[in-house]
This record gives C-alpha cells, sequence and structure tokens, in this order.
C-alpha cells in the first residue's frame, strides 16, 4: 500500500484510452491550447458551439454571461457529442468568464453524463486566473476523476487584445503544455494518433 502524494495521484498512462477534447473559445486563445494538447494526445477535438452565439459586443456579452450566471441559465449547445460512453478521458478547455466557469461548459456538463470518466480541464484567462471554474467543475462533477488543471494567460478582450497565443507565445505555450501533460503522466503521442 502506497499513502505517498506521488503514488495517490500517479495515473495511468492514457495510451490506447479514448479521448475528447472539447474547449470553448471566443477569440481563440483557448482554441490554440486545445489544439497543442490534440498534437500531444490525439484524439476527438470538438469545438462548443452554441444555438444561439453570444454578441459580438464585449461589454454586452460580459453584462449576458452575468445575467445567465445569476438565473442559473444553461445556454442551448448546437454542439452534439455522439457516444460519449466512448469516451475515457476528456479534457475540457474554456476561457475565464466574470471570474467562473462559462455557462455553455455548464451545459456541456450537466448534457453529458461524465461519471466515471477522467477530467481533465484547461483554462486561458485575462491574467485574472480561473476563479472558481475549476471548483465548479468538480461540483458538477462528483462521480469523474478530476487531474490537475492547466491555465495560461491568454487574450484581454477589453483591451482590444484577441488572439495572443500565436508566433513565440504559442511556442511558449507548448512548452507549459507538455511539462503539464508530463506532470499528470498524460503519455505524449508522438504521431498524435490516438484516435
Ligand atoms: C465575457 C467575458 C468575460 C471575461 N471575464 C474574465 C475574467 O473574469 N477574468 C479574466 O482573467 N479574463 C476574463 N475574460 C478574458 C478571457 O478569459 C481571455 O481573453 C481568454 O483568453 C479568452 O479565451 P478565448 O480566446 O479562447 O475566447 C473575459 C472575457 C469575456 C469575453
Amino acid at each position: 500500500m502506497c499513502f505517498t502524494a506521488a503514488c495517490t495521484q500517479a495515473q495511468e498512462p492514457i495510451a490506447n484510452k479514448k479521448v475528447l477534447i472539447v474547449y470553448l473559445s471566443r477569440t481563440n486563445n483557448t482554441k490554440a491550447i486545445a489544439e497543442i494538447i490534440h498534437a500531444n494526445v490525439g484524439g476527438q477535438l470538438v469545438a462548443l458551439e452554441l444555438e444561439k452565439p453570444y454578441p459580438a459586443d464585449y461589454k454586452t456579452t460580459v453584462d449576458q454571461v452575468a445575467s445567465e450566471n445569476e438565473r442559473g441559465y444553461l445556454p442551448a449547445l448546437k454542439t452534439k457529442i455522439d457516444d460519449i460512453e466512448k469516451y475515457d478521458t476528456v479534457f475540457i478547455g474554456f476561457p475565464t468568464w466574470g471570474m467562473k466557469l462559462p455557462p455553455p461548459v455548464r451545459s456541456f456538463l450537466k448534457t453529458y453524463n461524465l461519471g466515471g470518466k477522467t477530467l481533465i480541464p484547461f483554462n486561458t484567462n485575462a491574467g485574472y486566473g480561473v476563479g472558481s471554474s475549476f471548483e465548479t467543475i468538480k461540483e458538477l462533477c462528483p462521480d469523474s476523476k478530476i487531474l490537475k488543471g492547466f491555465e495560461i494567460k491568454g487574450g484581454i478582450e477589453k483591451d482590444g487584445k484577441l488572439l495572443v497565443i500565436r508566433g513565440a507565445e504559442q511556442e511558449e505555450a507548448k512548452i507549459k503544455v507538455k511539462k503539464w501533460l508530463i506532470e499528470q503522466s498524460i503519455n505524449i503521442q508522438k504521431d498524435g494518433n490516438n484516435k
């Protein structure tokens, strides 16, 4: 028996397991991280799209999200995942919105039964961190195994900084993502063909 942190946190390698990488991204920073994860572990990469997309205007979106959070409103998703049962490992990516988990991600977690699966959150934000988002995933998915999430600074839409994870920032992100995956004992697939 082993009760050390190293033993209790050791993960089964995910090689040959079925991986889903689902992400919400408005200005493509979280998408950039999703693509880096995909290049490393393979699997199915899926963007979360809404029946009714958020407005283009930033301030209007901030207000709408605040109202949705207050009402516990779950926006309808256009994206449908076929056969969620076949995935063992689900990476879930999203930006921080209002220091919370974005409502569409709540919709995703409420729509699909993720019990018994390994969930791996990842996040981009304007520099204020993940807020309560990782905690909310734990609350909404009590029957899932949730690994340590990844977070990185992305855009600052209110200052007109949209996609920043490109060029040198993208190269830096690749190194950070890889380090995090290795720390979680997640197998890196050289050819990313873990379909
Ligand atoms: C509606 C809205 C609310 C946001 N709230 C926060 C916040 O509370 N904290 C933060 O650090 N960034 C916040 N941001 C900035 C995003 O988290 C950041 O730009 C992120 O990188 C965007 O990811 P994306 O390019 O994948 O959409 C917010 C952005 C939007 C659109």
